[in-house]
């Protein structure tokens, strides 16, 4: 599926601006604690994309913003970064959205993915460099089942088959919850812990044989379509490999969705980890409720565009929050950060001011412990608030403000 288009990331280096900063570390779900990267040549990145209906609403935009501050600062150290999002655009809630609305649940996903992309493209995040889509990912989908199934690893349940927890050792590592926090969250997030006939409630499906009236697909184990968690092992299987530096989404995908993604990559191929960090962003709420398709308390980004705000105010006030933390938009907030970014854009303009080194090297520290955004804004506060003789701190401050934290000035 198509991407969308790049915003430009200056080279510091171009601007004699010292070389790299200290090693990205960031918050592991695994192993609950914060641990430096250590991408090769090429960091490999898996981001979990849009299921297509109601998109881009504030949560998601936020948690895309963590992980394009994730790519950037890799790019700052180096590394050439392989990004890779899906878009889940053959999934039950879609389904039943297209229904609920009487759309075609193709141009539904069409249109809804369009306008993801106009709105990251506004909001100057960086593209993955293959953005898979479920349906067309299908044939992969079909041969990594083909395998488990080849391996004894799932079975079958009134057509449906189902990939049994016992078929990964390593099945709860990556949420580290016990079975019995699973459960009510299984159900919660697609799951069907009640289903008479599993083997464990816990087991999830693979591949959901045809419904009457829903899309399905051939396959050798029957008409049907995928699963939600193996869509997101086989892309990223396919494209990053095992073993890939870090694995995000929002905080509400840790279980069942990254822990099935790990599980059944692992079981697939007898390797692990699936990756070498699960990261994941804090939930944005509204009205005291996380933000959420289900309950429509939604603030979308092309509304707030449409309405003439900057996207680059949005962009600040998302930042200024901590990527793990949760939290409750208000619209003061987006006042703010208006305000903010005309104090930034005017203190660029100035022919001097103070030199630009040591506040990209406080921008530096701050990103790179665990995202630090809201002490790397405040250190461009503090710069903008100060006066200085340094002719060539301006067209630098815009550089770094632009390459690390993706606003332009
Ligand atoms: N209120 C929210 N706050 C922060 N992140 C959110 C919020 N709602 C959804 N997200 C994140 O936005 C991303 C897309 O969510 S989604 O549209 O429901 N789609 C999915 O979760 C699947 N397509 C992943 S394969 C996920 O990482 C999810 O965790
Ligand atoms: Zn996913």
């Amino acid at each position: 599926m198509r991407s969308w288009s790049a915003p430009r990331i200056p080279r510091l280096s171009d601007l004699g601006l010292a070389g790299p900063g200290p090693a990205l570390r960031l918050f592991d779900s695994a192993t609950r604690t914060v641990k430096a990267t250590d991408p090769g040549p090429v960091a490999r990145m898996y981001v979990c994309g849009i299921t297509p209906y109601d998109a881009t609403h504030l949560g998601h935009a936020n948690t895309y913003l963590a992980f394009d501050l994730v790519g950037r600062v890799w790019r700052d150290l180096g590394h050439e970064v392989l990004y890779v999002q899906n878009a889940t655009d053959v999934d039950d809630p879609l389904l039943e959205r297209a229904e609920a609305t009487g759309v075609d649940w193709r141009d539904l996903a069409e249109r809804e993915i369009e306008l993801f992309r106009t709105d990251m493209e506004a909001l100057r995040v960086v593209p993955p460099a293959h953005y898979v889509g479920a349906v067309e990912a299908i044939p992969m989908i079909v041969e990594m089942i083909e395998g488990l199934k080849e391996s004894g690893l799932t079975y079958d349940l009134d057509g449906d088959l189902y990939f049994p927890v016992t078929a990964d050792a390593r099945f709860g590592e990556v949420s580290g919850l016990t079975a019995a926090e699973m459960l009510p969250l299984f159900a919660e997030r697609g799951g069907d812990p009640a289903r008479t006939g599993k083997k464990d409630p816990l087991d999830a499906l693979l591949w959901l044989a045809e419904r009457p009236g829903e899309p399905s697909w051939d396959s050798p184990f029957g008409k049907g379509r995928p699963g939600w968690h193996i869509e997101c092992s086989a892309i990223s299987l396919r494209h990053l490999g095992m073993s890939f530096d870090v694995e995000g989404g929002g905080s509400d995908l840790t279980f069942p969705h990254h822990e099935f993604s790990a599980s059944h990559a692992q079981a697939a191929t007898g390797e692990h980890p699936h990756a070498r960090a699960y990261v994941h962003a804090g939930m944005v709420a509204l009205d005291g409720e996380k933000m959420s398709k289900s309950r429509g308390n939604l603030v979308f980004v092309s509304r707030l565009r449409t309405s003439g705000t900057d996207p680059m105010a949005i962009r600040l006030a998302l930042l200024a929050h901590h990527y793990r933390a949760d939290w409750e938009w208000t619209a003061p907030q987006l006042d703010a950060a208006t305000e903010r970014l005309s104090r930034w854009r005017a203190a660029v303009e100035r022919p001097t001011a103070a030199p630009a080194a040591p506040v990209l090297a406080e921008i530096r520290t701050a990103l790179t412990t665990d995202l630090d955004a809201p002490a790397a804004l405040a250190a461009l506060d503090r710069w903008a608030a100060a006066d200085g003789a340094d002719a060539e701190a301006p067209a630098q401050i815009r550089a770094i403000t632009d390459a690390l934290l993706g606003v332009e000035l």
